[in-house]
């Protein structure tokens, strides 16, 4: 098994090994971050992608048109990726990698990685990964694409909403620990569970205004419509496809008590 973190990589220098499908793919996972990129690969079998990713991003991609040379390339690199159709090079790389102390991962040799890719989900802030640990690449996908399904797509705007809520109570009711940061985790913690997740993509300023004068400071959670926001269509549907069962369980009760009364008055 491995451990799930969210790795920071900002002001590090990511290493791409390859040009071909693989390494575009990568290229975009790691532009997601705030990371700067090399790519080692010959000119002539970049791929569509990789080309294109190289020529738009030339503020964060440096490509280098040659064959990976040796340990050289490692200097100040703080990850490699390899992706290449050359399985022993790749072993190589690896090898140098682990001298250097660099993590690496290699697309053909999960034996030898130091971390795996997942499938992954991104949402603004909100991000899913997917890990089999190596065993089913194609089920990591088919779970994505559920999980997908599951999802309202509005969790991204309201973790966004979330986060800006809490950097002003930090500037509200600042210092780390203590009773102040008790009161203020616990506050968050009730809010968070009280409200619906999609409320909190309503929230604009003037609201978290309010929510924090008339609920942080009163110690108090207040409604969605206290704040000036209107009950989520979530909820609605929520709450209407509850209350489905119930309606209909309701008129066949009264249907049957209508037809029994009905044939009891004919007799
Ligand atoms: C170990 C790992 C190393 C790493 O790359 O980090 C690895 C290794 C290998 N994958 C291979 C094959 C395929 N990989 C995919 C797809 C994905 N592979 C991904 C990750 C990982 N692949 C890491 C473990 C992840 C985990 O925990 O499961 C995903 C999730 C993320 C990503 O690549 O970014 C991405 C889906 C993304 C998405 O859809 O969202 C497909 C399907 C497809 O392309 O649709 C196939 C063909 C079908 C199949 O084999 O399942 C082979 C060749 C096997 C052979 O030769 O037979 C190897 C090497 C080997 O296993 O020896
Ligand atoms: N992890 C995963 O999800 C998957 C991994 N793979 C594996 O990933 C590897 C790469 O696959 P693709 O991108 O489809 O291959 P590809 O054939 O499209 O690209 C290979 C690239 O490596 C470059 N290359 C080869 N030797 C090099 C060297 N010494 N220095 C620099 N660049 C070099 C080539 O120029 C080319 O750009 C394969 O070994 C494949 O088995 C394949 C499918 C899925």
């Amino acid at each position: 098994m491995s451990l799930l973190v969210a790795w920071q990589l900002k002001d590090r220098r990511v290493l791409i090994v390859g040009g071909g499908e693989i390494a575009s793919q990568r290229m975009d996972s790691i532009l997601v971050t705030d990371a700067s990129i090399a790519v080692i690969a010959p000119e002539h079998r970049l791929n569509s992608r990789a080309r294109q990713l190289i020529a738009c991003h030339h503020a964060r991609i440096t490509h280098h048109d040659r064959l990976f040379l040796g340990p050289s390339e490692l200097h100040n690199i703080d990850m490699v990726l390899t992706a290449l159709d050359d399985p022993e090079r790749s072993r190589e790389i690896v090898l140098m990698c682990r001298d250097a102390r660099i993590p690496v991962n290699a697309a053909d040799i999960p034996d030898l990685c130091d971390f795996y890719f997942g499938a992954q989900i991104r949402d603004g802030p909100l991000q899913i990964m997917i890990s089999t640990n190596g065993n089913g690449p194609r089920l990591a996908s088919r779970i994505k694409e559920r999980l997908q399904r599951a999802l309202s797509g509005g969790e991204g705007e309201a973790i966004t909403k979330v986060g800006r809520l809490r950097t002003l109570l930090k500037q509200k009711a600042p210092g780390i620990g203590g009773d102040q940061g008790r009161r203020r985790m616990k506050w968050m913690t009730r809010l968070c569970n009280e409200w619906e997740l999609e409320d909190f993509a309503q929230l604009d300023n003037a609201m978290m205004k309010s929510l924090l004068e008339d609920g942080w400071e009163k110690d108090r959670i207040p409604s969605l419509q206290d704040v000036g926001g209107t009950c989520s269509t979530r909820r609605y549907h929520q709450n209407f496809h509850s209350t489905i069962p119930l309606a209909v369980g309701f008129f066949v009760g009264v249907f049957t008590t209508a037809l029994i009364t009905f044939f009891r008055h004919r007799k």
